[in-house]
């Protein structure tokens, strides 16, 4: 039987001025026909579609332009995906501090439209300062040839007639740039997916956002004293592969507004805002009905924790995978196919946020409404923000009235009013982006993590046969409805299945191991008929392309319902328990590179290390100079009247992760800021160095003269007796820099850009009393399931310090081999000079008691 009507082609806009301008009716039949499961179509209804947006409904264009991409290879194999940024910007005085964030964090792409030629020029020189991660960057000017290409795009109906409208032609570019840029970026992907190398930045995901916003991962708990890094142990990456796995395509994200602290000078210029601003209005007011595509939603609204806090949008930016479909609708959202609200996310803001830094300084705040004069109180279609408005008029009225508001309403207060808005959660803390930028992150653009046990998780594509009798149910339930409501689920889905479970103990699967249909979701296929994917775990030792011809087959065989099958998706899982520590921390480096370029360790260290999970070597540092850092620690000790002795009730000033009072605030005090770490498994007092101190250590730290450690040395003793506060402080400097140079191998060594972080020092002093730290690891057990890339420490170099160590002072750093090396332990001397590495989240260790004061500078590297 022919039957006339083929598969949900019921359904096009007639009224939509802009949509026929994109296919006509013919064009429609045509490339439904071209479809494998489309026996003949024809265009049978026309209908008004007043709620629904034609430019919604337009995401068949993805058909148009050519065969699917579904014989495309597997996609990226043992590579996390990662995240590029769009971005359309003029006049950005912060790009570099942008680019350099956000490069530290782990973009790997960012699509930069430069709205004149100068900021062109500004972009390609910050791209060749950046030496080879300039690559990343991908610098496209606004000029006549793209304006060319816009009118290409699906969104030119949309967009293209407000690049004439003062109050919405900044949105319209940048919305145009944006599917622009979700274009390239999507035929970067495909060329690396079929192996030919794209020639531009490769990424997975893509955010859209401006420059004058930062992705923030890992936002600490409110209220969380850990200097804002949070301790959340999955990266951007682990998010995003995770997300993936779920079936997720698009991410919202909420965005925090600066807050600007009143200060000495509520008027100052604020520099560099990423470095300087660390206060940040709440936004609780993300939620899942944002994905809802109203064209209300184009505009920013004022609200956020407090209504009356936020000055610019509160309605957060948005990240899509590339490849799928998706493009933007407003600066704020992606859309996905078929307006499809199921996977999307909203990202929890405690996890991943955008921080958003508007109007920052008050001399640039009069600048920017000077510029942007007297716009009107529309804005695409819209009342404008009304913060905007009365920004507007204040210039208008003259610079008092500016002053005024800026006072009023961008300065959020003074500290009182500060610690209240924090109280009250309208406010957060986060000190994040400062760390960053203040750190030293290193990007490995090393090659891939090695691979992992042989788990496979596929989508496997069913394309619905022609002729179901359901699907004529199905069509008339569509009759006049919006893409969004019709493509649901329909029966013969949950029917396939269920017979696929039943399939996954026949002859053919068992065969690849265990196979298991974990769950399916619907995508929008035509109008009114839908496809299924399938998600399959398939755990064994056959390879994988074997597999996804099994599961290809049985998918076909399984019901007269399928027309066809493909796998559209394939990627190995990283094994979760059945790992051991040992091995996830292991696949944060690689094991078969040639280290050619290392400063501080040899090639063989490295093997020995990625062996054992530990390293310890000798005269690394130089003993006299490690053995001056001891000094340093004890004469500010002995300067110290709190830490020198440790508190009776053990009560004590902080705990063990956080530094409460910095180094860097100690030019007013005398010594370091000691403390007893609130904790009984250990008796050591501890003080952190951070980079800013170790610039510049001041040189009130302590009385002179300095005492001597490890009196028992009496050449040591004579050769430094006669030391100065500089010779110390150039010493502990000295040291300081071997701990970054020794990052910097590290990083050369892990595995693509899985040790990227941080640094944190710490200087120690165990009492002669017997202080000891019982057995443990340095950062949290890691399964593996919150991602081998994690932010937390992910390395522990010690540089010891004691220069004159017996075996009767005790003290020894006691290492746990690992099980595969045979187990038992290993004892290593505090001496000076000495170097131990290990790794932080599965080497236990512990220091044994210790009968002479013992002192070790340890730096963690995340
Ligand atoms: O000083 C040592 O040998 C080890 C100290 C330690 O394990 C720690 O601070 O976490
Ligand atoms: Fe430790």
């Amino acid at each position: 039987m022919t039957r006339d009507v083929g598969y949900g082609i019921f359904a096009a806009v007639a009224t939509c001025r802009s949509w026929t301008g994109i296919v006509s009716a013919e064009e429609l039949e045509d490339a439904a026909k071209g479809l494998a499961c489309i026996q003949n179509a024809r265009v049978v209804k026309w209908y008004p579609c007043m709620d629904v947006c034609p430019f919604d409904q337009c995401w068949f264009q993805e058909y148009l332009r050519g065969p699917a991409k579904k014989n495309a290879a597997p996609l990226r194999a043992n590579r996390l995906p990662s995240l590029g940024i769009v971005t359309t910007f003029r006049g950005a005085p912060n790009l570099e501090s942008w680019v350099r964030y956000h490069l530290k964090v782990g973009i790997k792409a960012f699509y930069l439209y430069a709205d004149s030629a100068a900021d062109a020029e500004a972009a390609r020189r910050l791209a060749d300062t950046l030496g080879p991660e300039g690559a990343y960057m991908r610098i496209v000017e606004v000029d006549d040839a793209l304006r060319q290409e816009w009118e290409s795009l699906v969104g030119w109906s949309r967009y293209g007639p407000r690049l004439k409208e003062v109050g919405s032609a900044v949105m319209a570019r940048q919305c145009l740039n944006a599917e622009h840029a979700m274009i390239v970026a999507g035929a970067a992907l495909d060329m690396e997916q079929e192996g030919e190398g794209a020639e531009g930045p490769v990424c997975e995901w893509l955010l859209h956002c401006d420059a004058d916003e930062l992705v923030c991962m890992n936002v600490p708990e409110e209220g969380a004293d850990d200097d804002g890094q949070g301790r959340s142990t999955r990266s951007l990456q682990d998010f995003l592969a995770e997300a993936e796995l779920m079936g997720v395509a698009a991410i919202v994200l909420a965005n925090h507004e600066v807050a600007l602290e009143e200060g000495d000078d509520a008027l100052r210029d604020i520099a560099d805002p990423f470095l300087e601003c660390t206060l940040f209005k709440v936004n609780d007011r993300i939620n899942a009905d944002l994905n809802v595509p109203t064209p209300a939603d184009d505009g920013g609204k004022p609200g956020g924790g407090d209504e009356s806090l936020f000055i610019q949008y509160s309605n957060g930016k948005s990240m899509a995978r590339v490849g799928r479909g998706a493009r933007p609708h407003g600066v704020h959202k992606w859309l996905l196919p078929g307006g499809s609200a199921s996977g999307v996310m909203v990202a929890d803001a405690r996890e991943l946020c955008l921080l958003h830094y508007p109007d920052c300084g008050y001399s640039s705040f009069v600048e920017k409404y000077k510029t942007l004069g007297n716009f009107g109180d529309e804005w695409f279609g819209q009342n404008q923000m009304p913060f905007r408005l009365r920004a507007r008029d204040a210039a208008k009225a003259g610079p008092e009235a500016l002053e005024g508001l800026y006072r009023k309403e961008v300065i959020v207060g003074d500290e009182a009013r500060v610690r209240t808005l924090i109280d009250r959660g309208d406010c957060v803390r986060i000190n994040k982006a400062r760390h960053v930028l203040q750190h030293t992150i290193a990007v490995s653009t090393s090659n891939l993590p090695n691979a992992c046990k042989e788990r496979w998780r596929f989508e496997v594509e069913l394309v619905p046969t022609n002729g179901d009798e359901s699907d004529d149910d199905a069509q008339d339930d569509c009759e006049g409805k919006d893409v969004a409501t019709i493509a649901r689920d329909p029966p013969w889905c949950s029917a396939v299945f269920d017979e696929l479970c039943c399939k996954s103990a026949s002859e053919e699967l068992v065969s690849l191991g265990d196979v298991k249909f974990v769950g399916w979701r619907t995508e929008p296929f035509f109008f009114g008929s839908v496809k299924m994917v399938v998600i399959v775990v398939v755990t064994g030792k056959s390879g994988s392309d074997s597999a996804a011809q099994a599961l290809v087959s049985v998918c076909l065989s399984v019901s007269d319902k399928v027309q066809s099958a493909s796998i559209i998706a394939q990627r190995q899982i990283p094994d979760k328990a059945s790992d051991d520590a040992f091995d996830t921390c292991r696949r944060l480096f690689q094991t078969t590179a040639d280290f050619m370029n290392l400063g501080i360790l040899k090639a063989s260290d490295v093997a020995t290390f990625l062996e054992q999970g530990f390293l310890v070597l000798d005269n690394v540092f130089d003993a006299a100079v490690s053995a001056n850092v001891a000094r340093l620690a004890a004469a500010s000790l002995a300067a110290d009247k709190v830490c020198s002795e440790r508190p009776e009730n053990g009560s004590t000033s902080g705990s063990t992760t956080t530094p409460t009072t910095t180094t860097t605030e100690l030019s007013q005090k005398q010594g370091l800021p000691w403390r007893w770490p609130e904790q009984t498994a250990r008796g050591d007092c501890v003080c952190w160095i951070d980079n800013a101190f170790a610039e510049d250590i001041p040189a009130t730290l302590f009385s002179f003269p300095p005492p001597v450690v490890g009196a028992q040395d009496a050449a040591v003793d004579d050769a430094k007796s006669a030391c100065s506060s500089a010779s110390l402080a150039a010493d502990l400097k000295s040291v300081l820099s071997q701990l970054a140079a020794l990052q910097l191998d590290l990083v050369q060594c892990a595995a693509d850009g899985r040790l990227l972080g941080d640094r944190e020092v710490q200087l120690a002093w165990y009492p002669a009393n017997g202080a000891a730290y019982a057995k443990h690891c340095d950062a949290l057990p890691d399964d593996g399931s919150k991602g081998a890339s994690g932010l937390q420490r992910k390395v522990t170099a010690i540089c010891y310090c004691n220069p004159s160590w017996t075996e009767a002072s005790g003290g020894c750093l006691r290492i746990t081999r690992q099980d595969r090396q045979g187990g038992g332990t290993v004892d290593v001397e505090p001496v000076a000079g000495r170097l131990v590495l290990f790794m932080s989240r599965c080497v236990q260790h512990e220091v044994r008691p210790s009968f002479a004061d013992r002192y070790a500078l340890t730096a963690w590297y995340w």
